[in-house]
């Protein structure tokens, strides 16, 4: 058993990143606490690691409270609202949730004395990038709403005087823990590992239904200025992107300054050969999947550079992509995630 080292506040932790990253927090001896209004999460996964209370980060009585109760040292906000297609119908919701609630909830907890905050960012702040791979250097131009309320949070978090933050830029998250009862839960899914694996696993007709997978998984553009003409992203294991926030929060709590890091593996994978690689893993050389126009707001290729994480964080992913779709498939083969999909389908 570790010794406590502290509560840490985390926001959005009954969702997919911030559920791992509070079961890999509490093997690192610290104790998450999770606040989470279940707008998209499961009670189950925020219960999963330490203490839950449900609640909106935008209430700044709720949060206030929650500090009161637990005295962080530190916060994980992971809390926001994902999809870049209903962020350009929607952009209202995303500025909302995304920047204007972080606010109030940088504001609220740093009135608290919590001044130490890693915040989940998104390679989606570069937009169609100057340059690849990405540095936290090349040029913010975001394409998208969700872009670009989560640039602009990062922004309003480093405006608070005597906070110190991490904002953490993830490239393309995937895999899980289904040893732990973990995985990607999201309802809706437009992930394309996710996408690939469920209709190749005999999952529930149902499912397949409500995921919009019913007639099988499509390539969204063979027309990318890429090798095979198919989109091109950097993947990183959920697990290996925890390992870099306890390395984060270390290195805030250690006295490290201000930061900014880019999290990826540095290796650029296509979607067709994502495809080929889960017909490996899979043992499904028979999977041909169907093509259809691009997705609008879908940049050609995102490939991070990560150095300067290896260098200062002393953080190396060792999970590859062949873990990461074995593992998601592992996880879209547990009743817990049928269940929940199903449910979440039933009530939306
Ligand atoms: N999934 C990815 O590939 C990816 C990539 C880059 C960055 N990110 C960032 O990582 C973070 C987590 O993403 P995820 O995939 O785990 O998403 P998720 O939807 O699974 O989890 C987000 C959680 O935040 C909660 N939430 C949303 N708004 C809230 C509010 N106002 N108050 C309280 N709780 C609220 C939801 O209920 C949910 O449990 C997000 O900030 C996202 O921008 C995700
Ligand atoms: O059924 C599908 C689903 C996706 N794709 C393609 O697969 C690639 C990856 O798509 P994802 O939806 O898995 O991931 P994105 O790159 O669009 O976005 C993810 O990573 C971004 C950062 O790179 C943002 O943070 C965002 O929140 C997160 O969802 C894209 O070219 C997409 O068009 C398909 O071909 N078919």
């Amino acid at each position: 058993m570790q010794p406590d080292k502290g509560h840490i506040l985390v926001s959005g932790g009954a969702g997919y990143i911030g559920s791992h990253v509070a079961l890999t927090l509490k093997k690192a001896g610290f104790t998450p606490v999770v606040v989470d209004s279940l707008v998209k999460g499961n009670r189950w996964a925020g219960e999963k690691s330490g203490p839950f209370r449900q609640g909106d980060i935008g209430d700044a009585a709720f949060v206030a409270a929650v500090c009161d109760e637990f005295k962080p040292v530190a916060a994980l906000h992971f809390a926001a609202f994902i999809e870049v297609g209903e962020s350009v119908a929607k952009p209202d919701m995303y500025f909302a949730n995304n920047r204007d609630k972080a606010k109030i909830f940088f504001e609220t907890i740093a009135a608290k004395g919590v001044k130490n905050i890693v915040f989940s960012s998104t390679a989606a702040v570069y937009g169609e990038p100057e340059e690849v791979p990405i540095k936290e250097t090349t040029a913010q131009k975001p394409i998208n709403p969700y872009g670009q309320s989560k640039l602009e949070a990062e922004q309003a978090m480093r405006a608070i005087a005597g906070v110190k933050s991490v904002a953490l830029r993830y490239f393309n998250v995937a895999g899980g823990a289904p040893e732990a009862g973990l995985g990607e839960t999201h309802y809706p899914e437009t992930h394309v590992i996710p996408r690939i694996v469920l209709p190749l696993i005999d999952a529930p007709a149902a499912l397949l239904d409500t995921l919009g997978l019913k007639a099988g998984f499509k390539l969204f553009g063979t027309d990318y200025p890429t090798r095979d003409g198919t989109a091109v992203r950097d993947y990183i294991h959920v697990l290996d992107l925890a390992d870099a926030h306890v390395l984060a929060l270390r290195y805030l709590l250690g006295g490290g300054d201000t930061n900014i890091f880019n999290l990826g593996s540095g290796d650029g994978f296509s979607v067709s050969e994502i495809v080929a690689a889960t017909r490996k893993v899979l043992n499904r050389p028979d999977f041909a999947p169907g093509v259809a126009p691009r997705r609008a707001g879908d940049p050609a290729t995102l490939v991070a550079d990560s150095s300067k994480a290896r260098s200062v964080l002393g953080w190396t992913p060792h999970r590859g992509i062949e873990e990461m779709i074995a593992s998601a498939a592992e996880w879209h083969r547990t009743q817990l995630y049928v269940d929940t999909v199903i449910a979440k389908a039933r009530a939306s």
